[in-house]
């Protein structure tokens, strides 16, 4: 399982770094931040069936008079047979978009999603050494540490502290991915029309921040900050990874995505372990606390545009 675990991450999060260069080098000058609305609506769209919908799958196998007295096992490979077919489906998108590219550069004479320059040992220094880019990642990580994990432990949470039953608290979890889905192309079309990327990502945090806030020191409905979360994580990714374009040259956005990548991973890997381990150990107020100062650190790291 780790293995497979495992390359399930290498293979996502590559293809999240391409995404985002084929983005920049299409979309930039243009409607960048729409792009990327629209692609973090398809993605979560994508996580949203993928929450509601693998365990009804699952039990419908489960329930087929052909697996009637099969392990769990082989019902659970089974189901995991249909997700590959929508990792077929990217596959056949991905070729698509191959030869898409191929034609644009038989067109135009030039290569399409690459300025024809690859980065060099030097450009590689400099681009570690830029302040700008750790302080993206600085902001990525402590931000994106606040929502995933969240979103992980939510269906306990939301069950424990609000007394939802089950499937209520599945919908009131999937509800940040749902509003992200249907408001990211949206607000990015904003922030188009708007160009202050800096603004949208400190309002994104702060009203993150006021959603743990009600989540921890109130019993007020859950779903008000729930909902204003789903449009703050919305405003924040459609304004914050657009935002590395603006000043590492295009030869170079593969390395600065696969970096700021890296460092949400290895931030939320740690991050979720300790989630865990808060809620075991402390309960759930003292985890909506450590959610509640995590964000403070994008907050500071800002500067005005
Ligand atoms: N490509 C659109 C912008 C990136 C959005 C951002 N993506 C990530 O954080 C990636 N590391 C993939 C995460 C997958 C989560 N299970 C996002 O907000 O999803």
């Amino acid at each position: 399982m780790c293995i497979g675990r495992f390359v399930f991450g290498i293979g996502g999060e590559s293809l999240a770094v391409a995404q985002n260069t084929y983005a920049v080098s299409w979309f930039k000058g243009k409607e960048l931040n729409m792009v990327f609305g629209l692609q973090l609506s398809l993605a979560r769209i994508g996580s949203t069936v993928n929450m509601n919908a693998m365990q009804p799958i699952y039990d419908s196998i489960a329930k087929s008079s052909a697996f009637a007295d099969a392990p769990s096992y082989q019902v659970l490979g089974v189901s995991l047979y249909i997700a590959m077919f929508t990792c077929l489906f990217s596959l056949a998108c991905a070729l698509g978009l191959a030869f898409f590219d191929w034609r644009a550069k038989r067109i135009l004479k030039t290569s399409a999603a690459t300025t024809g320059e690859t980065i060099t040992l030097k450009d590689m220094k400099t681009l570690l050494l830029s302040g700008k880019l750790w302080l993206i990642c600085g902001i990525c990580v402590a931000y994106y540490v606040t929502v995933f994990p969240f979103v992980g432990i939510g269906l306990v949470f939301y069950e424990m502290k609000y007394q939802m039953p089950h499937a209520t608290a599945g919908i009131a979890n999937s509800l940040v991915y749902i509003l992200s889905a249907a408001c990211s192309p949206v607000i990015g079309f904003l922030i188009d029309k708007s160009g202050k990327n800096i603004f949208w990502v400190m309002a994104g945090t702060l009203l993150t921040l006021g959603c743990h806030a009600l989540f921890a020191f109130t019993f007020a409905t859950p779903f008000l900050p729930t909902i204003i979360m789903g449009v703050a994580y919305s405003v924040l990714a459609a304004s914050l990874w657009p935002l590395v374009s603006y000043f590492v040259p295009e030869n170079q956005l593969g390395t600065a995505y696969g970096i700021m990548q890296s460092v949400q991973n290895a931030g939320l890997a740690a991050i979720s372990q300790l989630s865990g381990s808060l809620v075991d150990n402390n309960g759930y107020l003292i985890l909506i606390t450590f959610y509640l100062v995590s964000p403070l650190t994008p907050v500071s790291s800002q500067h005005p545009q």
